[in-house]
């Protein structure tokens, strides 16, 4: 039995300020939360609705948990019940802008992982396990990543990190989760995500895949030019059909009504993507946001479809373990009311290193080396949180 306290903040500001390694924090549009102390662990998601019961909270809506699960669905995850919660309004509406970007010092040394030519190798050996699979139950989809690997002068100072991506973009996910630690260092993935896994709030879930995207330009004229094309795109709206198609049929047998409109764009600082908007009426409202998350994870966004032959052209493919990397990052309360984030834009601290992350998915007319440039776009959200590269003239919004 254990009790969590809870208490209202004036400004998701404020959180950030408190933020300390070892807490999680999460920013979405709807509003901000930070977890401080541990009275519960739960490593899987489907266990976090029996823990949650066995204690009490000052809030009406019982005790909440944070957390993240990783990529791989067989490996634990850390979600922690706080001892403590303080919610507050939106990142949007604290304005940040007061504040100024605090790059972190370095010089850093950096190890891609693996080097760019070989992830435009990989896209084609993955194009040819397209091609050989398709009619045939093969791939049709599969998601692709590269990592980055930074080491720099002395132990990354998370919260300054933090607070440089809700700076860059209060309108993005912004999150920080306390994770396994591999050897005594605390462990942390910290990050900006623009996708919504799935979100549950009374009778309704929500979720907003994203898939197919195009960089974005500096130039005002270019960039609005990459904007119209992505969406004219056959092989984009092909890529992010796959995913929409995936998180509807998972979310079907909850739902009694969904609500799929056409894609539309949505833009982060460095990119654009097909996004859809799916709403859906749940058949059982009490529904636990984790069941709707562990129902949904992996979606074709982060994997590839069909799911398991997709995964397997990613462990054959890719030099690197995924860790939490295109998990997932979230919360619930005891209702199951909660929000549950792709876990992509994101790095995974550690002492003095961050491993960083990218991936696209590869369809069948897939180019490398638009994959290499759309890949490092999607890099380019921590380096310029870091102050690795300096802030651009580009659009920030
Ligand atoms: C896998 C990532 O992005 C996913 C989300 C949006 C667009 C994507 C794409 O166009 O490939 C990816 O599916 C990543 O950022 O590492």
């Amino acid at each position: 039995m254990f009790h969590q306290h809870s208490a209202p903040a004036a400004a998701a500001g404020d959180l950030l300020d408190a933020y300390r390694p070892g807490d999680a924090f999460l920013a979405a549009p709807s509003g901000a939360i930070l977890g401080q102390g541990t009275v519960a662990t739960a490593q899987r998601l489907e266990d976090v609705g029996d823990l949650l019961a066995r204690g009490t909270a000052d809030s009406p809506a019982g005790p909440v948990a944070i957390g993240a699960i990783p990529f791989d669905t067989a490996s634990p995850g850390r979600l922690v019940v706080p001892a403590t919660v303080r919610t507050a309004p939106p990142l949007a509406e604290c304005g940040l802008s007061g504040r100024v970007q605090r790059p972190l010092p370095g010089p850093w040394d950096r190890l891609p992982v693996p080097e760019p030519a070989e992830h435009a190798a990989g896209v084609e050996r993955v194009r040819t396990l397209l091609a050989r699979g398709a009619g045939d139950h093969g791939p049709a989809k599969i998601v692709l990543a590269r990592s980055l690997r930074l080491r720099g002068p002395g132990p990354v100072d998370v919260g300054r990190l933090l607070g440089n991506l809700a700076w860059r973009d209060p309108g993005a996910y912004t999150f920080a989760a306390d994770l396994p630690a591999a050897a005594s260092a605390p462990r942390t993935l910290v990050g900006a995500s623009p996708e919504l896994l799935v979100a549950k709030r009374g009778g309704r879930a929500f979720s907003n895949p994203l898939a197919g995207s195009a960089p974005r330009s500096a130039d005002p004229d270019q960039d609005r030019f990459s904007a119209a094309e992505l969406l004219r795109s056959a092989k984009d709206r092909h890529e992010h059909a796959v995913v929409v198609e995936a998180v509807t049929e998972a979310l079907r047998p909850y739902c009694r009504t969904l609500e799929v409109p056409e894609p539309e764009l949505a833009r982060t600082p460095t990119l654009w993507h097909l996004s859809t908007s799916v709403t859906g009426e749940l058949r059982d409202p009490e529904t636990p946001s984790p069941v709707l998350a562990a129902a949904l994870h992996p979606t074709p966004a982060v994997c590839g479809t069909p799911t398991g032959a997709a995964r397997a052209a990613i462990a054959e493919t890719e030099p690197f373990d995924r860790g939490f990397y295109t998990g997932a990052v979230g919360y619930t309360d005891a209702r199951g009311d909660g929000e549950w984030i792709v876990s992509i834009r994101c790095a995974d601290v550690a002492g003095d290193t961050l491993g960083l992350f990218a991936g696209g998915g590869i369809v069948g007319d897939s180019d490398p080396d638009a994959e290499l440039a759309e890949t490092s776009a999607k890099l380019r959200t921590l380096l310029l949180a870091l102050g690795v590269e300096p802030p651009d003239a580009g659009p920030q919004h």
